[in-house]
């Protein structure tokens, strides 16, 4: 079997050099029909195109990429193509709840922005908006939830309209896929109007993907004042991104909310679970994530324990400094562990 990595997949290696007879590790962005063309599996990140161009005339028959979203795959031309492909589901969701916990506290400490009574209104209620929306009870705020997907299925009162969302909630948070067309399309959830009929002039926080909010619109509405603050992760036309925009957000980062180690290594197993299931190969390999340098936190209160644990502010100053450098920003990550990795002592 010869399969292609993404070069930037980590803690995989060792792994799948026992699984494959032959292994070839390559940029994401770089993938190209010849590359792929006598392969069998691709292990792919957000970063590589799998569409007709990519696949067409191939030996390619699986692909799984190490990631929670799947927009990058064609599913329709997988299909056609007999291609099975598998996602990484809630991989990494709980490193984008500890980026929104960080993010959320730091709004409190920086902007004086009273996290307590506020109202908190998640939109997509899957592995990460569960999460999200849990972190903000344990904050003290009033959660609501909005996701049409689940509400049709599922019926009850435990999801909101999204006008309610609009118009009760002091922090807006998207946790939906990029869906481009279709009843719950998202591409372009946040517009000029969405952002028109806001009523409390709302924090807006985006770690889903950069073309869920409309960019001039969300621009316009933090210059006018319909919208507070903004902490964007994920961003239009990545790695291009408009700085314009970054020059307005309360925390901007390089699309690394999910870069927890724990989150990759999740990713990287599941991926590999995927291509033995696929292939049928009984295999047996252990991924971990190495301890943190110091397990071991001393901290006043709360902010200062999850600050210790993970500050957005590093990747929001490094990004502001050289948004050029924005996928090596990402491909040189220092992956920081998630919460369940530490001990902390009140001190
Ligand atoms: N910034 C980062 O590093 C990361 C970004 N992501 C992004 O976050 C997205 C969400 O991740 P998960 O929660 O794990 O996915 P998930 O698939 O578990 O949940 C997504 C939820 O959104 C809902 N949804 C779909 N269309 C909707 C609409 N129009 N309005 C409201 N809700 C809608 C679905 O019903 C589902 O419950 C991923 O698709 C990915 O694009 C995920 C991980 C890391
Ligand atoms: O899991 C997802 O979905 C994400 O957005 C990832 O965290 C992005 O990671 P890369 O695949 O771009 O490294």
């Amino acid at each position: 079997m010869k399969v292609i990595v993404d070069d930037k997949i980590p803690f995989i290696k060792e792994a799948l050099d026992t699984l494959a007879d032959e292994v070839i590790y390559a940029p994401g962005k770089d993938f190209t029909p010849e590359l792929v063309r006598d392969a069998d599996a691709l292990i792919i990140r957000t970063r590589t195109r799998c569409d007709r161009r990519l696949l067409e005339g191939s030996r390619v028959r699986f692909i799984a990429t190490a990631t929670i979203g799947f927009d990058h795959i064609d599913t329709a031309y997988c299909q056609e193509a007999g291609i099975t492909w598998q996602n990484a589901p809630g991989c990494n969701s709980a490193s984008v709840a500890q980026y929104m916990h960080s993010s959320l506290l730091l709004l409190q400490r920086q902007k004086g922005f009273r996290l307590e009574g506020k109202t908190l209104g998640v939109i997509g209620v899957g592995n990460v908006g569960t999460k999200v929306a849990q972190v903000g009870r344990e904050l003290g705020m009033r959660v609501l939830l909005n996701d049409p997907p689940r509400q049709e299925k599922e019926g009850g009162n435990l999801f909101s309209p999204l006008e309610q969302l609009m118009e009760e909630c002091d922090v807006l948070t998207f946790h939906v896929p990029l869906i481009r067309e279709g009843a719950h399309k998202t591409f372009h959830l946040a517009d000029a109007d969405f952002f028109g009929r806001l009523k409390c002039r709302p924090v807006i926080a985006n770690t889903s993907r950069g073309e869920v909010i409309e960019t001039q619109a969300l621009l316009h509405a933090l210059q006018t004042g319909q919208v507070s603050n903004a902490i964007i992760d994920v961003w239009e036309n990545e790695p291009n991104i408009n700085l314009d925009l970054l020059d307005r957000v309360f925390i901007g980062t390089p699309h690394i909310a999910g870069y927890s180690a724990d989150g990759k290594a999740n990713a990287t197993r599941m991926s590999l679970d995927a291509l033995c299931r696929f292939f049928h190969i009984d295999a047996h390999y252990h991924i971990e994530p190495p301890a943190p340098p110091q397990p071991l936190i001393e901290a006043h209160d709360l902010t200062e324990a999850s600050l210790a644990m993970y500050d957005p502010r590093r990747d929001d100053q490094a990004l502001r400094l050289h948004p050029e450098l924005f996928e090596k920003l990402r491909g040189d990550y220092p992956l920081r562990r998630e919460q369940g990795a530490f001990q902390v002592k009140y001190i």
